[in-house]
């Protein structure tokens, strides 16, 4: 099932994002710990693709790297045509802003803003206009439209990480990023939500780049990226929950 790692943007224009032989080193002499270790990586656009692997392998490290929201110490982090290890820090909040989208485990919506102003906020701080259009077909495909006046204390889990949802999908960035989105759903909400990503991706072309320790998530994925060690330690497409199960048990065996 296993097979050689999709080729990265430099190479296949269809990758969104790419990390070419990046590296990233914390710390200094004898305490330095290298999360990642030279990781060569494509995200296909339009695909949904998790990233798992044991605890420590770098999944959150590749993540912040490809997201700007940390600095590889060697390598390439491409965003469509951009190389993001070369930005100055004010083109990397831009992108952030404008091109990327996050939906955190723990929602990270305003606590004082409603459902809707929380959706338009991304757009609002761009001074984007939204297309009211694809907007009203995402917060009905979301099932929001009757909770756009709550405020985030009001809605259940499920219904915040719907709205973190729509507040990433709503400007259709190049990219989601997803850092454990179900953690803090109940299997119910959360199969819900993975659900979502997944027909963003089938109907909407949304690529989505999801980092998550669960089997049961990463099988809504078009594709799972194994790390080991800060390396690329295999991938698996349309994976099932056994062969996700199997090769994270491979890997924790050392095999
Ligand atoms: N800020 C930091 N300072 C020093 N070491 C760090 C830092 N962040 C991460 N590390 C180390 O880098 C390695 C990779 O960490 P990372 O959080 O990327 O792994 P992970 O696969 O996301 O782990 P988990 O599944 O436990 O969340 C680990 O050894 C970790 O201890």
């Amino acid at each position: 099932m296993q097979r050689q790692p999709t080729p990265v943007a430099s190479r296949d224009s269809l990758a969104a994002v790419a990390a070419v032989d990046l590296v990233k080193v914390y710390g200094t002499g004898d305490t330095a710990v290298r999360a990642l270790d030279g990781v060569t990586v494509g995200f296909e656009r339009g695909r949904f693709t998790a990233i798992m692997g044991p605890s420590g392998s770098g999944k959150s490290t590749l993540m912040h790297c490809l997201a700007g929201l940390d600095t590889a110490t060697s390598g390439q982090v491409l965003l469509g045509g951009t190389d993001l290890t070369t930005q100055p820090d004010k083109v990397l909040t831009k992108a952030r802003r404008e091109r990327i989208g996050f939906v955190f485990q723990s929602f990270n919506l305003l606590p004082q803003l409603t459902a809707a102003a929380n959706i338009t906020l991304p757009l609002d701080l761009a001074g984007r206009k939204p297309d009211t259009e694809f907007q009203d077909r995402l917060i009905a495909t979301l099932g929001l439209a009757g909770r756009l006046g709550h405020l985030p204390s009001e809605l259940s889990g499920g219904q915040q990480q719907r709205v973190a949802l729509a507040r990433a999908l709503v400007s259709r960035p190049e990219v989601v990023f997803a850092d454990e989105p179900t953690g803090n759903l109940d299997s119910r909400a959360g199969a819900e939500v993975l659900a979502l990503l997944r027909d963003s991706a089938r109907d909407l072309g949304q690529t989505i780049v999801m980092v998550t320790h669960d089997p049961g998530a990463a099988a809504y994925a078009d594709r799972v990226v194994m790390l080991a060690d800060g390396r690329l330690a295999g991938e698996i497409h349309a994976p099932t929950i056994a062969a996700v199960t199997d090769a994270l048990q491979s890997l924790a065996a050392g095999r």
